[in-house]
């Protein structure tokens, strides 16, 4: 039985009993769950609160932005900037970093966030959710610059997300394990529902988007494949598939009850090393599943010993269950050879 405690106690708790996290990034924490209740209020009115649909102007990376796109990044600027701990932002809705005003106290974390990820998913009812990461300034940098935010995932001092479905959830790690709390709306605040969660090594589930076959690489064929050919081929077993356009809500599942997740390179926009962005999707879900038990990599190398280029940067994801990303690894590193 999960002991109900509250996200602050658990935060205490790994400031002053385990040695885990600071003080400022227990409060650092404290914001960006704030922030999500924020959001989570927003969703929830849908149309009645004059949320849904396109906001008419596009983001750096060329997309369509939503309503709730520049709500949810609106409402995580403003909750994070007076809050003392953070050096500088960086967002997907962004194309630069976004610099703390001098106004406010300064402090030597960075944050970044998808403000709302699985946008095509708002306007239907379907669970979105916000991805967040957090490093610290490299120590001696003058200022803040992009370059203080490319540093690798396994640099990340804590990283989450909150997902807005039928519960509101938040999924958080210290990298000590992974914890779930979920919102009582009553009582307005997050309460632990599960600790040190595991993602079991085995599964039977897998989620892709089919619809991209044709464009995939022979490693992808091959694996998924041989998932669908089911006990009679050479896996020996059926799989499931699941696919709900929402990253968030997709590892959420992994998180819950294991399976493979993937969003490869593929040959619509070959010069892309992917459609996920790195430093604020791909970082913070490979810390995750890591300190859960499972694996993520970009189908050859450890996501989080990439050095990124850019801010936006784009990588291939493969995580989940911890032999089936191993399978689809070496697919592919075979397939190189
Ligand atoms: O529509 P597709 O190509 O299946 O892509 C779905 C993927 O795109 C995303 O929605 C991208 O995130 P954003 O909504 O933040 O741009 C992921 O959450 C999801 O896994
Ligand atoms: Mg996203
Ligand atoms: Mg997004």
């Amino acid at each position: 039985m999960t002991r109900r405690i509250s996200l602050t106690q658990y935060l205490i708790e790994q400031q002053r009993q385990h040695g885990h996290i600071p003080q400022e990034l227990r409060l650092l924490i404290e914001v960006v769950a704030r922030a999500c209740k924020r959001i989570a209020i927003s969703v929830n009115k849908g149309e009645l609160g004059d949320v849904l649909g396109t906001a008419g102007s596009e983001n750096v990376q060329g997309e369509v932005q939503k309503k709730l796109d520049i709500i949810a990044n609106e409402v995580l600027i403003e909750a994070n900037e007076w809050g003392g701990h953070l050096a500088a932002m960086a967002s997907e809705e962004m194309e630069g970093i976004y610099l703390v005003p001098n106004r406010f106290p300064q402090g030597e974390y960075l944050l970044m966030f998808d403000p709302l990820d699985g946008s095509s998913n708002i306007d239907v009812n379907v669970s979105i959710g916000t991805i967040f990461s957090v490093l610290k300034k490299v120590e001696g940098s003058k200022g803040v610059s992009e370059d203080d935010f490319l540093q690798p995932g396994s640099a990340q001092a804590a990283a989450g997300y909150c997902v807005y479905g039928p519960q509101t959830t938040l999924v958080l790690t210290v990298g000590d394990g992974v914890a779930m709390f979920t919102l009582d709306r009553e009582q307005g605040s997050f309460v632990l529902t599960h600790e040190d969660v595991k993602i079991p090594e085995d599964t039977k589930e897998f989620a892709i988007n089919m619809s991209n076959m044709r464009h995939w690489d022979a490693p992808v064929k091959r694996y998924i494949d041989e998932c669908l050919a089911g006990e009679e081929g050479p896996r020996g077993k059926n799989f499931n598939m699941r696919w709900i356009a929402s990253m968030v809500a997709d590892v959420h599942r992994i998180l819950t009850r294991g399976g493979v997740f993937m969003y490869p390179w593929d040959k619509r926009e070959p010069n892309k090393a992917g459609k996920l962005r790195l430093m604020y999707e791909a970082n913070p879900m490979a810390f995750l599943v890591e300190q859960a038990g499972g694996a993520a990599t970009n189908a050859r190398e450890r996501i989080m010993d990439l050095k990124p280029g850019k801010l936006h940067e784009r990588v291939a994801v493969v995580l989940g269950s911890k032999n089936e990303v191993e399978r689809i690894t070496s697919y592919h590193l075979d397939s190189a050879q």
